[in-house]
């Protein structure tokens, strides 16, 4: 009788895969992300990734910067793991202990809207914006509520 497989993916590799699916849905031409939130179950809650509201047209969209704020898409795509959350349709009336498998470290928005729904752990993969004002801002908000944060890699 043959053995059971034993090279199967991690969750944390199964979650960001299904975090990196949900980015490939993104039309924005320079930053694609998605989110996958998963329970502590190992069951998928939700997946979302950046994208526009309904009722704006992705493909119509004009995905550029601007320095008027009413051409800058910044004010207008809602991010991956806002969309995440607004996506479940579950029954939970929070996500407690929940992690979000995200393909970039969360905005300092969503890292409150992370918080608020309960998020206990963020896994990213990319930090592409390290440093900068509002990576400072999400790494204290998720410090100070007591989210715990980390990085993975995958294989390939
Ligand atoms: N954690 C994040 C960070 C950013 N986004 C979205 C918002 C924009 O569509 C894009 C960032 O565009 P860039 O400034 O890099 O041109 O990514 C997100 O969904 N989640
Ligand atoms: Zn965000």
């Amino acid at each position: 009788m043959p053995g059971k497989r034993t090279d199967v993916i991690s969750w944390d590799e199964f979650f960001m895969k299904a975090a990196i699916a949900a980015s490939l849905r993104s039309k924005d031409p320079n930053t694609q992300v998605g989110a996958c939130i998963a329970d502590t179950n190992h069951r998928i809650l939700s997946v979302g990734y950046n994208g526009t509201p309904r009722g704006l047209g992705d493909d119509e969209f004009p995905w550029g910067t601007a320095d008027d704020p009413l051409h800058d898409k910044h004010n207008y795509v809602i991010h991956a793991e806002a969309n995440a959350i607004l996506n479940y349709r579950g029954s939970l009336k929070d996500m407690t202990g929940a992690t979000v498998y995200v393909t970039l470290f969360p905005c300092h928005e969503c890292a409150k809207t992370l918080v608020q729904a309960g998020i206990g752990e963020v896994v990213y993969l990319d930090d592409k914006y390290d440093g900068t004002e509002d990576n400072l801002i999400s790494k204290n908000i998720l410090d100070r509520c007591g989210v715990s944060y980390r990085q993975v890699e995958l294989s390939e």
